[in-house]
């Protein structure tokens, strides 16, 4: 029952997420795992996932590092990434496992571990093609590479010079936008026909670009696509309440050591998954959309995917808790999005 102090809804999954490997996916896993059912586990690891066999063992590997409470409670859905060389019989052995969920385009270049990226989308004709005729979504880091667009423009520049001609070439190929940042995309994606969806993250609907600048340069607020103006940001939020099944939850949380984000080329990546669906309760909060929250989470982006949505629910409290200072990160430890600051929702165990 939904009370003003408590939200209880269908368990959600997250359409965009970084695990990493080894002990770096050790210690970032279970914070997912508590709340969400099922991720679509990110593919660009090094050496990136190219294959379905490598999806096969990264899947293997994610399901041996559940902690023993959560076993039984957490499916990842796997990725591949897409290269120049990624063939369309790939893309049929992906389809036939039942276990990969769609494939990663990274422009070459264009964020964190992309450089075994697409160099240039005509290449892959024939595997998108491939894609189209076997219902395998093509999801997407949609952002322009030329040095030359400048760093707020690269998403409307992708969707312009790219994406648009793309959706023309492969009318019936399913696409996700992920983690989109701006109000042209919005308006792209709510124009396009139901087959073209988005993922919006918690932090870009949290925080605009004064945000990196707070009193001085803030390495944990840097991720790409890089935080925009406020009026993006309030467009984002008017998607994300607005029942449009398009829009759906995708934390992209990309967890990085303190090392390498504090530095003088920080990497880009912000950690969010240690309070993922609060961060998002408390946004929707803040526009008087919390009734908007379960469909968004938990029904939009199964019923994209063709998944069944989750049976399991999850209950939120109005408690104020804080956001701990930094988190353990294998030998390293990593700052989380909201460091130390107060939270006004808790997820009950
Ligand atoms: N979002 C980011 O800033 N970084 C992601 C890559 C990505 O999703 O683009 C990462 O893997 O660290
Ligand atoms: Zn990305
Ligand atoms: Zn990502």
């Amino acid at each position: 029952m939904n009370t003003l102090n408590t939200l209880y809804i269908t368990r959600p999954d997250d359409f965009h997420l970084h695990l990493r490997d080894g002990a770096h996916m050790r210690a970032v896993l279970p914070y997912s795992a508590r709340q969400f059912a099922r991720a679509i586990i990110m593919p660009n690891l090094k050496p990136p996932i190219v294959t379905t066999e490598l999806a096969r063992a990264y899947r293997q590997r994610i399901l041996s590092a559940l902690p023993d409470h959560l076993k039984n409670d957490f499916e990842p859905l796997m990725t591949l990434y897409l290269t120049d060389n990624t063939t369309p019989d790939e893309i049929v052995r992906a389809k036939t496992s039942n276990i990969v969920h769609g494939v990663k385009l990274y422009p070459a270049g264009a964020t964190t571990n992309s450089d075994a990226g697409v160099t240039d989308i005509t290449r892959c004709y024939n595997t998108l093609e491939a894609m189209e005729k076997n219902n395998m979504p093509l999801l997407i880091h949609g952002e322009a590479t030329d040095p030359a667009v400048d760093i707020f423009d690269k998403e409307k520049v992708f969707i312009d010079n790219v994406l648009t001609p793309l959706t023309q070439r492969f009318p019936d190929l399913r696409i996700v936008l992920e983690h989109i940042t701006t109000k042209d995309a919005v308006a792209f994606v709510t124009a396009t026909p139901g087959h073209i969806a988005a993922t919006i993250t918690a932090h870009h609907l949290r925080y605009n670009r004064n945000a990196l600048f707070k009193g001085g340069i803030r390495p944990h607020h840097y991720c790409l696509p890089i935080l925009k103006r406020e009026q993006h940001r309030q467009s984002l939020l008017k998607a994300a309440t607005s029942g449009n099944k398009k829009f759906f939850l995708g934390t992209d949380s990309a967890p990085h050591a303190r090392s390498l984000k504090e530095t003088a080329c920080g990497c880009a990546g912000i950690f969010t998954a240690h309070a993922a669906i609060e961060l998002y309760a408390e946004a929707f909060d803040q526009a008087n959309a919390l009734d908007k929250l379960e469909a968004f989470a938990s029904f939009n982006g199964a019923d994209f995917y063709q998944l069944p949505r989750n049976s399991s629910h999850i209950t939120l409290k109005k408690e104020n808790w804080q956001i701990p200072e930094q988190i353990k990160f294998a030998e390293e430890t990593l700052v989380p999005i909201g460091a130390g600051e107060m939270l006004g929702w808790k997820i009950c165990a």
